[in-house]
């Protein structure tokens, strides 16, 4: 059995007309994300309504952009929009989720601004690149709100109380992304030592929802062990990030994850699509209980801050 709880979430599916869910069927599934947030920090949700065609479109065309050279790609770099300074590819090696490891063995491109007037891939298989990954970025955003919805009720808040400081979701003035991950077939005899695929993180933000190809995340359990989740098929994993357990005075946890090289002789490639939540930039994160455990923090301040840690000091965020 998998450590991470697995969650049926179909009576809220994207599916079904939010206002048609019931208070009994609210007040069963958030308590079941309530167990899973508090003991593991992660949940596997079955039945979200985002469909397996949806990924595999917007992973073949992640792919496709993938398979460009180095200096097409560069076209597109992360830095050189000036709407956000998180959207656009970054290289190999650029990031280093673990600051103390070498740069991680992955590439992304990450989808920030939605707005059709900026740069984006084009042409032959990739003329549906900007429309297949805004509109996964709002399929996400939809589920995003509603599981936001349910931890505000598993909590006894206002159900508005997360979702009402995420309005601008793929607007100017929120920093919620979404990222497709690339990790390229290992070449031996360049890997240095320490360096993984992607270190040992916590996310950044609220909430995070990743869809997979094939297994590969590792996640910190409470003993300090990592273990290796299954691919559950057509399930969404969703993890709770840093500025989240802050929001709740450490209530839900957020927890270490990393990505390892796959072993010796393992030539495969894996792809992963994350879609890292984020508050509002000028939302005002403060402890909900009325503690004072943390103090309270503008989230694109701490955005700031974070991103400055895994792309060293000199990185520049247009916020
Ligand atoms: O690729 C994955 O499965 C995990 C990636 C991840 O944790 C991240 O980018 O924050
Ligand atoms: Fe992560």
């Amino acid at each position: 059995m998998s450590a991470i709880p697995i969650v049926d979430f179909g009576v809220c599916s994207l599916e079904r007309e939010h206002e048609r869910v019931t208070p009994e069927e609210m007040e069963r599934v958030s308590a079941q994300l309530h167990d899973a947030f508090t003991r593991v920090g992660f949940v596997f949700l079955q039945n979200t309504g985002i469909t397996q065609e949806e990924v595999d479109q917007v992973m073949q065309v992640s792919r496709e952009f993938f398979s460009l050279s180095e200096q097409q790609k560069s076209l597109y770099s992360r830095g050189r929009y000036e709407e956000n300074g998180n959207h656009g590819w970054v290289s190999l090696q650029t990031e280093r989720l673990n600051p103390k490891r070498p740069g991680d063995l992955k590439e992304s491109f990450n989808t920030t601004v939605l707005s059709p007037q900026i740069l984006w891939p084009t042409g032959g298989a990739l003329s549906h690149f900007q429309q297949l990954q805004s509109s996964f970025f709002s399929r996400c955003s939809s589920l995003g709100r509603r599981v936001l919805r349910l931890m505000a009720l598993s909590l006894h808040l206002d159900p508005e109380t997360f979702v009402k400081e995420h309005r601008r979701m793929g607007e100017p003035g929120n920093s919620t992304t979404l990222r497709s991950l690339f990790y390229p077939p290992l070449v031996p005899d360049q890997i240095r030592p320490e360096q993984l695929r992607c270190g040992e993180h916590s996310d950044y933000g609220s909430l995070t929802l990743l869809f997979q190809t094939r297994p590969g995340i590792q996640v910190r359990s409470l003993s300090g062990l990592y273990i290796s989740p299954p691919l559950v098929p057509g399930a969404v994993l969703v993890n709770i990030a840093d500025l989240m357990q802050r929001w709740t005075s450490d209530n839900f946890i957020s927890v270490l994850h990393r990505v390892l090289l796959p072993s010796a002789g393992d030539s495969s490639e894996r792809q992963s699509m994350a879609f890292f939540m984020q508050p509002d930039d000028c939302a005002v994160i403060s402890c909900l209980d009325g503690s004072s455990k943390y103090p309270p923090i503008r989230a694109d301040h701490y955005l700031r801050d974070r991103f400055a840690e895994s792309y060293g000091a000199s990185d520049i965020i247009d916020q």
